[in-house]
């Protein structure tokens, strides 16, 4: 089966790209930019520009819990897309906005009772927010302020530097076979190439969601400070990387990542059709469906 499944046609019509931000954001100035730099963005992303220090902060904001939905990748998707073809950006700090959660990882609803075409299309959207973080150009910082389990953890594994919040709750890893399911090779990869082989053996296996102690410690956060230093802390590192020339830097960084990302490049429609196989499976159907009913009963 060839696959035709592209973002854009449904994606793009059902955006606004670069709406102002409604409600209080809109035209807020953002912080520490002085009077005239204006927050931008789109219903799901908060975008605070700093033009003097050529730095942007995406600020995610999909509650309740920053769950990565098709429309949330898209927006997400357009606004790195737009701060990369800006020349006046050089880097961006990626942060909640959400209280206590980085990102919940992928939306179980959009892989659970959904038609093959559908999961195509999304898997195809995961696939290209993953390849825009991890080969961006512009300097990438985490700034991981809340709990960030499987895609959430990727996301974050995707950036440069990783700052994260010194809260227990705040867990990071890629717990997904406690779902049931399967991370795919290119999470398995990045979490190989942040921590190393064994460690990675023993995180994915058991579905480790390393608190911020022992995440420091396996080396899957760089850097775990207070929980109000994270923000200043994530700029102070932009600027230590954004003293090395951009182009030393960003061929460094291409060819540390570009054989990793290769991996998946040749092989994309494969990935999406082993996803959609994947996640068909009434069995894989069985397990997302007693994960999300043990969601909602831990609320009752
Ligand atoms: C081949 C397949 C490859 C797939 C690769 C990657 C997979 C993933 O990324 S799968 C997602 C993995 N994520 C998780 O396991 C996290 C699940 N969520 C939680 O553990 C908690 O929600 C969390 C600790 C993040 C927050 O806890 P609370 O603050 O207590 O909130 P609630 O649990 O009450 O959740 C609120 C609301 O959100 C729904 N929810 C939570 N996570 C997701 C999600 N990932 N996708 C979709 N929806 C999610 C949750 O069910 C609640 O919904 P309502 O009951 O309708 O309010």
């Amino acid at each position: 089966m060839a696959l035709t499944v592209g973002l854009r046609p449904l994606t793009r019509a059902l955006l606004r790209p670069w709406a102002r931000v409604p409600g209080a954001a809109l035209g807020r100035p953002a912080a520490g930019s002085g009077d005239g730099v204006r927050c931008f963005g789109s219903p799901r992303v908060l975008v605070e520009p700093d033009p003097a220090a050529g730095v942007a902060v995406m600020k995610m904001r999909n509650p309740p819990v920053n769950s990565l939905s098709l429309e949330f990748l898209t927006e997400l998707l357009i606004s790195l897309e737009k701060l990369e073809n800006d020349k006046t950006f050089r880097g961006i700090i990626i942060t909640s906005d959400c209280p206590g959660i980085f990102s919940a990882g992928l939306d179980l609803l959009e892989m659970y009772g959904r038609d093959p075409a559908h999961c195509a299309e999304y898997w195809k959207a995961v696939q290209e927010l993953w390849l825009r973080v991890y080969l961006s150009n512009l300097v990438v910082i985490g700034a991981i302020n809340g709990i960030s389990p499987a895609g959430g953890c990727l996301l974050s594994l995707s950036c440069d530097y990783r700052v994260l919040a010194n809260n227990p709750k705040y867990a990071i890893g890629l717990n997904e076979t406690l779902l049931g399911i399967i991370a795919p090779f290119w999470f398995k990869d990045v979490l190989v190439n942040t921590i190393g082989h064994r460690a990675a053996e023993r995180a994915l296996q058991l579905g480790f969601l390393f608190p911020p102690s022992d995440a420091l410690q396996v080396g899957i956060v760089d850097q775990v400070v207070p929980e109000d230093q994270v923000q200043s802390t994530a700029r102070s590192v932009m600027a230590q990387w954004l003293a090395i020339p951009d182009h030393a830097r960003q061929l460094t960084k291409n060819l540390v990542r570009k054989p990793t990302a290769d991996r998946l490049l040749q092989q994309r429609d494969a990935d999406i059709q082993n996803f959609v196989r994947f996640i068909s499976r009434d069995s894989i159907q069985k397990s997302l469906h007693v994960y999300l009913e043990k969601l909602k009963q831990k609320k009752g």
